[in-house]
């Protein structure tokens, strides 16, 4: 991690040192060449189907900003898409960079977008925890929307608004009443692919669903994100202004659209 003192900066390029499966099969994020997807008419529509009572707080966990919800039982759901079973929501969060021109996670043809939102979720059919299903090939289902630099969004500005109460890494605040319905684009079409969690432990257990019509997003909004401390109250402040793994190696895989 990053001190006052010697400024050993933890990037992704020294990740693999620590997490081996940096260089797995499975690594998210990848560039969705668009011409190489594969249509698969077995694909069904998504249907999130969320309770606003179940978010809960929104937090500054020093490598990003989430708004976490209650998971303890099925009330935040996620069904059909790629998925065979209900996945429970957990968390959202998001991945920005220090300019507008990058930011987002995946590209889609060697474009990147200004920032991503990632919505996670858990198979609760299967496994009994997040923890254990984060272990596991089919453990999470995270879907995945493009922020698109252009008019203010005003469901993000529910977000953006509370940031400068969570500014230090560490730092929690009340955030309930809230439906990340909200921020999903008016299509949900989707492409899907089989990864990885996209910050260590890198864990291989994502079925990754990216939407592929963005949502707006305005560059002071931005701007706030990059206003997050990375660093905790008894540390010399350091901003958190990027926050993206650039796309890894596809190695064979295939990715389908619906
Ligand atoms: O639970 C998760 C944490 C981080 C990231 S990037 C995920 O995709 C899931
Ligand atoms: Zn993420």
């Amino acid at each position: 991690g990053k001190n006052g003192m010697s400024k050993i900066y933890w990037g992704p390029a020294h990740w693999k040192e620590v997490f081996p499966v940096a260089n797995g099969d499975r690594q998210s994020p990848i560039d969705i060449k668009t011409e190489e997807t594969k249509y698969d008419p077995s694909l069904r529509p998504l249907n999130p189907n969320y309770d606003p009572a179940s978010a809960k707080i929104i937090l500054n966990n020093g490598h990003s900003t989430s708004v976490e919800f209650d998971d303890t039982v099925n009330k935040s759901v996620l069904t059909g898409g790629p998925l065979s079973g209900t996945y429970r929501l957990r968390q959202i969060h998001f991945h920005w960079g220090s300019n507008d021109e990058a930011g987002s996670e995946h590209a889609v043809d060697g474009m990147k977008y200004a920032a991503e939102l990632h919505v996670v979720h858990w198979n609760a059919e299967k496994y009994s925890s997040f923890v254990e299903a984060a272990r596991q090939s089919d453990g999470l289902a995270v879907m995945a929307v493009f922020l698109k630099i252009g008019e203010c969004n005003p469901q993000l500005k529910k977000i953006t608004d509370r940031l400068d109460t969570i500014r230090i890494k560490g730092k929690r605040a009340l955030f309930t009443n809230f439906d990340p319905s909200c921020l999903l684009p008016k299509s949900l079409d989707y492409w899907t692919y089989f990864g990885s969690l996209t910050v260590p432990p890198l864990l291989e257990s994502v079925i990754w669903i990216v939407l592929r019509e963005p949502i707006s997003v305005c560059s002071e909004q931005l701007a706030k994100f990059r206003s997050l401390l990375s660093t905790a109250e008894d540390e010399v402040a350091c901003c958190l202004l990027r926050n993206y793994r650039p796309p890894q190696p596809l190695k064979g895989r295939e990715v389908r659209r619906n």
